[in-house]
């Protein structure tokens, strides 16, 4: 079916075996400029594998990722971040021993380096990085110890590095896991005044959140695309019902 604009992600013929398993079989996959969509599918459906692949943590097999219109599979993962790729995973990333500043700004510089586009003044560093902090909520709390958050100041923490650079898709992994139900709310606002400027790609397994966020959702089951849609579609959908909805983790 042809979309109105062209998709600002795509995948086309996306692999990747370990071993015997094909955790990510020949996904075709498009993602719209401005939607917030959601992936979702049973424990080991290939959705982690399946962002990795796009963010170039991981090769592929096979298969190609553009990103607004340019082939970005043979690029490594801190130039498809220059390019406007952002993202969260659920293995924290962040140094206890610095400060919550140092951590967004050393995220920042770390995709900078080598770079002339992003040669940035210290200055402008930390201005990016507090604007990103203040985002989050975490503004005030800039010179303390990343190490001495909450776990759920330590998410919001890897979402202000996440989206320091202003990515144009921003792609979060089970950004909600570990949270309160009352952070899992603000968390689910802070989404969304983000998505006012980013394309938003979020693997979710909590379906609360994915219902309160996502205009669309994908779901995953044995390394391929099983469903997608609207979220009164996927919920009325019976594949997915069987693959996923009836045995919530
Ligand atoms: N580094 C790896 N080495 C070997 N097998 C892997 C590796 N990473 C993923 N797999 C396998 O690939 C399949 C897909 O895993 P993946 O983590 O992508 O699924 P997922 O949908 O993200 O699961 P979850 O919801 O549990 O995070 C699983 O069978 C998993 O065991």
């Amino acid at each position: 079916m042809a979309a109105m604009t062209a998709p600002i992600l795509h995948t086309r013929g996306l692999s990747r075996s370990f071993g015997g398993v094909r955790a990510v079989d020949d996904v075709d996959f498009q993602l719209e400029e401005g939607e917030i969509r959601a992936i979702i599918g049973p424990n080991g459906a290939g959705k982690t594998t399946f962002v990795s692949l796009i963010c170039g943590r991981i090769a592929s097999d096979a298969g190609e990722v553009s990103l607004e219109g340019q082939d970005i599979s043979r690029l490594p993962a801190h130039k498809r971040v220059r390019l406007g790729l952002g993202y969260t995973f659920q293995i924290t990333s962040i140094f206890p021993n610095l400060t919550l500043l140092e951590n967004v700004a050393l995220a920042v510089q770390s995709q900078a380096r080598s770079s002339s586009i992003l040669n940035l003044s210290s200055r402008r560093l930390n201005d990016g990085a507090h604007e990103a902090l203040a985002r989050v909520g975490l503004g005030e709390r800039s010179g303390e110890l990343a190490g001495n958050l909450a776990y759920g100041h330590q998410r919001l923490l890897e979402v202000a590095m996440g989206i320091a650079l202003k990515p144009r898709v921003l792609i979060l992994d089970e950004p909600t896991q570990g949270l309160s139900e009352s952070e899992t709310l603000g968390f689910i606002t802070l989404i969304r005044q983000i998505a006012e400027r980013t394309t938003i790609l979020l693997i979710e397994h909590n379906m609360d959140v994915v219902m309160a966020l996502a205009e669309r959702i994908t779901v995953m089951d044995q390394g391929r695309i099983l469903a997608e849609g609207t979220p009164a579609a996927i919920r009325a959908n019976t594949d997915v019902q069987r693959a996923y909805l009836g045995e919530q983790p």
